[in-house]
């Protein structure tokens, strides 16, 4: 059985009289500890999908089976705390706390769950030992998210869910970013999922999940990604 496993997912929205379908019987799986990339062009409804992974949204109708059990007939307090202790989220704009130091940011989101790694230690991890007294605002917007990315893996998630974590950074940046997010699938055995409309980027996962107009048109398996560091965009 598949780490994850996406069973016929629709999503509708409500918006006044109109009804918006997001996802359209969705289905697909990912492997634990693997590198996934869902591509799409905008408004295709990758958000949609990995805020339901994430436990911050439900389904209309289908099944999220995650390690075994479907997090889509969760009530709200067991959604809590799957988004607490399972899931790390990388967001393309940073979402950091500003009148936080660096440090700060790490530590607060590793306080709400048992088994946090140091905060001082990931943010080393990620290149930004030199740091940890920084606000945000002294900060580059690469160096941001690479905080935004070591908040993440201080909580020592099972999932690390990240939407188009380059979408604001420069290339050489972007490369940073991605090489951080590379390294916690490949080294550290995170089960890592990208969203990014960029098909170069998809070139680094094991396995691409192609979604456009909110329904799933291919699932490839890549036998041979490319390193980040040998992608060109
Ligand atoms: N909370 C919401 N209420 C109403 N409609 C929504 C909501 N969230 C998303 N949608 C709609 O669902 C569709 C899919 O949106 P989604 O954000 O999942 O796409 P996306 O592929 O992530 O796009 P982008 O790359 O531009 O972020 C869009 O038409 C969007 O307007």
């Amino acid at each position: 059985m598949a780490y994850i496993e996406v069973q016929h997912v629709t999503k509708r929205y409500q918006m006044g009289e109109t009804e918006i379908l997001a996802n359209r019987d969705l289905s697909f799986e990912v492997e634990k500890g693997g590198l996934t990339v869902i591509l799409g062009p905008s408004g295709a409804g990758k958000s949609t999908i990995l805020n339901i992974l994430g436990g911050m949204d439900s389904p209309s109708e289908g099944a999220v089976i995650v390690d075994g059990t479907d997090i889509a007939n969760f009530n709200q307090r067991q959604l809590t705390q799957y988004r607490r202790s399972d899931v790390g989220f990388v967001f393309q704009f940073y979402n950091l706390i500003p009148n936080l130091t660096t440090r700060e940011n790490v530590e607060l989101a590793a306080s709400i769950v048992p088994d946090a790694l140091d905060a001082a230690d990931v943010l080393k991890q990620v290149g930004l030992g030199q740091r940890l007294n920084n606000f945000p605002s002294q900060l580059s917007g690469g160096e941001q998210q690479r905080v935004a990315i070591a908040r993440a893996l201080a909580k020592n998630p099972k999932l690390l869910l990240c939407d188009e974590p380059t979408g604001a950074l420069d290339y050489k940046t972007g490369k940073q970013v991605l090489t951080l997010l590379e390294q916690a699938s490949r080294r550290d055995h995170k089960t890592v999922i990208i969203i990014t409309h960029n098909a170069e980027l998809a070139k680094m996962a094991d396995r691409v999940i192609q979604i456009n107009d909110a329904q799933v048109r291919s699932v490839v398996d890549q036998e041979q990604p490319v390193p980040v560091s040998e992608i060109e965009w």
